[in-house]
């Protein structure tokens, strides 16, 4: 097992990597024994892992619950979220309750968020299971659901107390899925590690094979370098935000083909594609390394094309993101392979990357004309 902290004072926290660690002891400096767990995870985890963190928890809880929910993107929305709620509450839990995620991002984000409102703050435990669990949302303390109109709008910073990544979990894993998990594994290298970013391009294959020894490296680096990050900006004042690169288009992707179509760590890979496309544009980053990111992502087994959907849908799906500011939006650019920055791009930049990979041009003159609303939204979007 190898180990990197969060330092965040008070909260610090420890992130366990290794294989086995649901059948091992792993829980036991989290241990409440006059209190309860409840093991939050979906119908597609549960049959897989839920028996054996179950059979972990009991000797260190009075008694181990289960709620189990739908599976998809799509339930990550207030009803599913109350369910929670309601199996909290049906067995009469106390705030000692610590609540234990077990599944991939859908489920630690609704956890975590489930567990920072039951009576204003219980503990919680991530148990990522998945790729892009283990490298990205377990870590951080970014809890929420979705909203129709925008990803992720609803939610709070709440950091949980272990995250416990157990690899041998990945062997059951969809091909695809891993290959969204590597999306944001290809993120760090992008925006905090150059070398980290070649180690990538030399290890690709093995990470897809899913081979220990690479596995183990990846989820450790990018934990490394998320843990770094939110360290020194945990609710995204600033430097955090560089987490967030490929997701102003990957968010609008997502929510405009409608949540579960594609995968989140599918969207960010082209959203990061689309992303370098502007920091080409603006001569932040040189042509050679744009065209590596595009094909470190395709070798990765993602889309390096956005959905084909009208140019000014993106435009006004994009409106909606947290890193807006007064009506602006800024995206974060790549300054350099393994550098980042966050700040507004002119709008013909943003519109020639987002048509150079997918997007389409509303052919109706009305539509893209002076005036139009495509114009319109220029305005808002200039640097
Ligand atoms: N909080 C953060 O910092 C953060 C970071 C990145 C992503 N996210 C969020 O995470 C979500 C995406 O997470 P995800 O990619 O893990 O998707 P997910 O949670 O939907 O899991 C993907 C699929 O894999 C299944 N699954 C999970 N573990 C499995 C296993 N071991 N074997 C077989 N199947 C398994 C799930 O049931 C699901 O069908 C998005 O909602 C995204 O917004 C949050
Ligand atoms: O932890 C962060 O900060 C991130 O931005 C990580 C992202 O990979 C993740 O998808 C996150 O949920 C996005 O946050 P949001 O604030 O843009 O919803
Ligand atoms: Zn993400």
């Amino acid at each position: 097992m190898t180990t990197v902290r969060v330092e965040l004072d008070q909260r610090a926290y420890d992130i366990r990597i290794g294989a086995g660690l649901l059948g091992r002891d792993t829980f036991a400096d989290v241990a409440q024994p006059k209190a309860r767990a409840l093991i939050v995870t979906n119908t597609t985890v549960a049959p897989l892992y839920a028996q054996a963190l179950q059979q972990a928890l009991e000797p260190h809880f009075a008694e181990v619950l289960q709620c189990v929910l739908p599976d998809g993107e799509q339930y990550k929305d207030w009803p599913t979220l109350n369910r929670i709620f309601d199996a909290l509450l049906e067995r009469q839990c106390d705030r000692k309750t610590t609540l234990f995620a077990l599944g991939g991002g859908v489920i630690g984000d609704m956890t975590g968020f489930a567990a920072a409102c039951y009576m204003r703050g219980v503990p919680f435990v991530q148990v990522p299971t998945t790729l892009l669990a283990q490298v990205d949302s377990s870590v951080g303390g970014k809890t929420a659901i979705n909203h129709p109109l925008g990803k992720n709008m609803i939610g709070a910073f709440y950091q949980p107390r272990l995250v416990v990544a157990d690899v041998e979990t990945l062997r059951t894993l969809p091909p695809r899925e891993v290959s969204a998990g590597l999306a944001e594994i290809i993120k760090h290298g992008a925006i905090a590690d150059a070398e980290f970013f070649g180690w990538l391009e030399t290890h690709m294959e093995r990470l897809r094979a899913l081979e220990h020894d690479a596995v183990v490296h990846a989820v450790r680096r990018s934990c490394e370098i998320k843990a770094a990050v939110v360290a020194q900006d945990e609710t995204e004042s600033g430097l955090r935000a560089i987490l967030n690169f490929g997701h102003t288009f990957g968010h609008a992707i997502e929510a405009g083909m409608g949540y579960g179509q594609w995968l989140h760590g599918e969207a960010v890979g082209a959203g990061m594609v689309i992303a370098a496309g502007v920091s080409e544009r603006l001569g932040l980053l040189d042509p050679a390394s744009a065209v590596r990111l595009q094909e470190l992502v395709r070798r990765a087994g993602l889309p390096v094309e956005a959905p084909a959907l009208p140019l000014q849908r993106y435009l006004d799906l994009m409106q909606v993101d947290k890193k807006n500011d007064a009506g602006n939006v800024r995206f974060v650019l790549l300054q350099g392979l393994g550098g980042a920055v966050l700040r507004a791009a002119p709008q013909d930049l943003v519109t020639s990357s987002l048509l150079a990979h997918g997007a389409i041009r509303d052919a109706s003159p009305a539509m893209s004309g002076p005036g139009s609303p495509a114009s319109r939204t220029a305005g808002s979007l200039a640097a």
